[in-house]
């Protein structure tokens, strides 16, 4: 499970987040959606241990991330696909995480087919990787533990239409095999077709949380989103 309890986070005088509180259950999918600097990416460092809090929690399986016992089995991240050093392989960026988690080198292989690199790409330096193929190496890394809660922002950037159909099952699979999934997007048609749940935020705060039926009450997703997210703009004007 994750969770937000009245998470705060400022800088300076910018509030990125301001009392956001919701749950991410195992086995399910919430998008996780907001304008740019709405405050998602603040939220989804927070749970991964990289930035701290100014007040209340962030956690995964009931623990902030640093007091988890054995962080790369129980949560995987894709925060920033660029993230990995431009110069190895696709296959020795696995294989090195894949060593500090105890993996045998086997997993490498398996997560190389999981996320449909084909040993080729994964012998090529990550420098030359196109973008939809960082994302698929980020979401392998993030894999390798088979971790029961996955934190992934904007895992479908750069992903062709074949990749975001792919995407859209693993992500399925995942959550019918037990994971919670909190997954950030500006894709809301792909949010649409692949979450349980949404949480949309603005300004830092939760505008409105729960299934697509809730939320739209018969309108779809973009509208609602456009409706919720102008309000806010007018609130905090
Ligand atoms: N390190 C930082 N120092 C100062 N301000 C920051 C820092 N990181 C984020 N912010 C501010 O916090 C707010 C929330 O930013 P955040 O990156 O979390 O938004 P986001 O919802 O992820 O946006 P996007 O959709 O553009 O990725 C913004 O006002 C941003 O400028």
């Amino acid at each position: 499970m994750i969770e937000f309890h009245r998470l705060s986070k400022a800088y300076n005088e910018v509030k990125a987040l301001d009392e956001v509180s919701f749950t991410v259950q195992p086995g399910t999918i919430t998008g996780f959606l907001g304008p740019n600097g709405a405050g998602k990416s603040t939220a989804m460092r927070i749970l991964a241990g990289l930035s701290r809090p100014t007040s209340g929690t962030g956690t995964v399986l009931g623990r902030p991330y640093a007091e988890l016992e054995r962080p790369g089995y129980e949560v995987g991240t894709l925060l920033d696909a660029g993230a990995q050093h431009p110069g190895r392989s696709g296959r020795e960026v696995l294989t090195l995480g894949a060593m500090m988690l105890g993996l045998p080198r086997s997993r490498v292989d398996e997560v190389l087919r999981l996320v449909g690199l084909s040993p080729k790409e994964g012998k090529r330096a990550v420098g030359g990787y196109s973008l939809g193929m960082r994302q698929r190496l980020g979401l392998g890394h993030a894999l390798l533990g088979r971790p029961r809660a996955l934190i992934l922002d904007e895992p479908a950037n750069g992903l062709d239409p074949q990749g975001i159909h792919w995407m859209r099952g693993l992500l399925r699979d995942l959550a019918g095999s037990g994971c919670a999934v909190l997954l950030s997007s500006h894709l809301l048609h792909e949010v649409e077709q692949v979450a349980d749940r949404i949480v949309m935020i603005g300004g830092g705060r939760v505008l409105a949380e729960g299934t697509l039926a809730d939320l739209g009450r018969g309108r779809d997703l973009e509208q609602t989103f456009l409706d919720l997210t102008s309000k806010a703009d007018r609130s905090l004007a």
